[in-house]
């Protein structure tokens, strides 16, 4: 059986010209929170969406739990929240909640899906209705349902305001902290420093650092105290332009 709960083995997909992702490998252990970094470009979506089965790699190899994703995902081992995610039109915070629960073996209890997600006082709220904000976090719920091992997050926290952002890193800590599995992409820097026990930062689709925030800063030969912004562009500048075409 793999202890690791993702591996991506020397996986790779194209579009037309463009090597989105180029030979990734990348193994993730269970309970571990891992945030994955990137320029536009990166690779950072399409890798995510060959971890969960939506996209098949040109080559390599994807495994969630020692099996496919697809095997994963039946059964409700995986949750997701993915940047364009649409919702049913006209239904409300709570029916998309109930919905999710229905997919899943064991679904969390719908008051505490609503509580984790900062959504009790907007169950009955039309999710056509929702500010922007409002609307990730019902996509987080969503993801949630199923009480999934694993958690995929594509960008989660953009277009919260600053007191749903606190409130949703709390939900993720207090998930992870039950031994739950989390990857998630940011262009916000400092949540991965903050809440990431491990980052991993993709250029032109393959992984140029992978470590502790510390550890990316060593590589990029930027001191201790730095902001991480500057480890990341030392690290990126030179195959950024190598992508994204
Ligand atoms: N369906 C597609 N058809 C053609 N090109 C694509 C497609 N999806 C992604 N690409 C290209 O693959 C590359 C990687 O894109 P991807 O969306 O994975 O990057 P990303 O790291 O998530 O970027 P961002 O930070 O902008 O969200 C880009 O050059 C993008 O234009």
């Amino acid at each position: 059986m793999d202890d690791m709960a993702l591996r991506l083995t020397a996986t790779s997909r194209s579009f037309g010209a463009v090597r989105a992702v180029d030979g990734l490998d990348l193994a993730v252990e269970r309970g571990s929170v891992v945030a994955v970094l990137g320029p536009n470009g990166a690779g950072k979506t399409t890798a995510i969406a060959m971890m969960l089965g939506l996209l098949p790699p040109d080559s390599g190899t994807v495994t969630l739990f020692g099996g496919t994703p697809a095997e994963a995902v039946r059964a409700g081992r995986v949750g997701a929240m993915l940047q364009d995610g649409a919702f049913v039109p006209g239904a409300t915070v709570r029916d998309v909640i109930e919905l999710a629960r229905a997919l899943y073996p064991h679904p969390m209890d719908t008051g505490a899906i609503l509580t984790a997600a900062g959504l009790t006082g907007l169950a009955g709220r039309r999710l056509d209705r929702l500010s922007a904000g409002e609307a990730q976090r019902a996509r987080f719920a969503f993801a949630l349902a199923g009480d999934p091992e694993l958690l995929v997050l594509d960008e989660p926290a953009a277009a919260m305001d600053v007191a749903a952002r606190q409130a949703f890193w709390t939900a993720v800590r207090s998930y992870a902290a039950h031994g739950r599995t989390v990857l998630f992409s940011t262009h916000q820097l400092h949540e991965a420093d903050d809440h990431a026990d491990r980052i991993v930062v993709l250029a032109a689709g393959r992984v140029v650092a992978d470590g502790t925030s510390a550890q990316i800063r060593a590589k990029a030969g930027v001191p201790d105290g730095a902001s991480l912004d500057a480890a990341f562009l030392a690290l990126t500048s030179s195959s950024a332009s190598g992508t994204g075409q």
